[in-house]
């Protein structure tokens, strides 16, 4: 079976993560996750990123750096992450589709939802980053 990428992105901004509650499907409701989504035919995993981002958030957003692994999902699904932070003039996050909460969680808080449990060693490598909870050292320069 070929292998299919989800990209989550880690939307870094003033030293905390971004984190969103699934309204859908039943099974994933009420759980956190990285904003992202299914890499479609012909796409990056980047260019996948921005655009999820935009629909699901209504962001501007760029990527930055992957954090180093993969996690595997329900078959034939991989969840692969890249930083990610909003472009200058974007707009403020909003749950538009998918979700039905947002939250910025400094590292202190970033169990404090519950995670998916397949997110939780994807969340631990963005923890891992070097610099994260330092403003402007999360793998991705502040953007000028
Ligand atoms: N976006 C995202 N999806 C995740 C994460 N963890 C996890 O298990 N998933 C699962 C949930 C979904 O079954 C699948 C991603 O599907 P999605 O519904 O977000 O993707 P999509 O926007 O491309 O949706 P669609 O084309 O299927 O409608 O991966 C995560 O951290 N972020």
């Amino acid at each position: 079976m070929t292998e299919r990428i989800v990209v989550g992105a880690a939307l870094v901004d003033g030293g905390r993560l971004l984190a969103a509650r699934r309204s859908a499907p039943a099974d994933l409701a009420g759980r956190w996750e990285l904003p992202g989504g299914k890499v479609e035919e012909g796409e990056t995993p980047e260019a996948a990123l921005v655009r999820e981002l935009r629909e699901e958030l209504g962001v501007d957003a760029r990527t930055g750096d992957r954090v180093p692994g993969q996690w595997p999902l329900r078959p034939p699904y991989v969840l692969q992450v890249w930083t990610a932070r909003l472009l200058p003039g974007s707009a403020a996050p909003e749950p538009l589709q998918d979700h039905d909460a947002l939250r910025w969680l400094t590292p202190a808080e970033i169990w404090d939802v519950p995670w998916l449990d397949q997110d939780v060693p994807a969340v631990r490598g963005v923890l891992a980053l070097p610099g994260f909870g330092t403003s402007g050292a999360h793998g991705v320069p502040e953007a000028h």
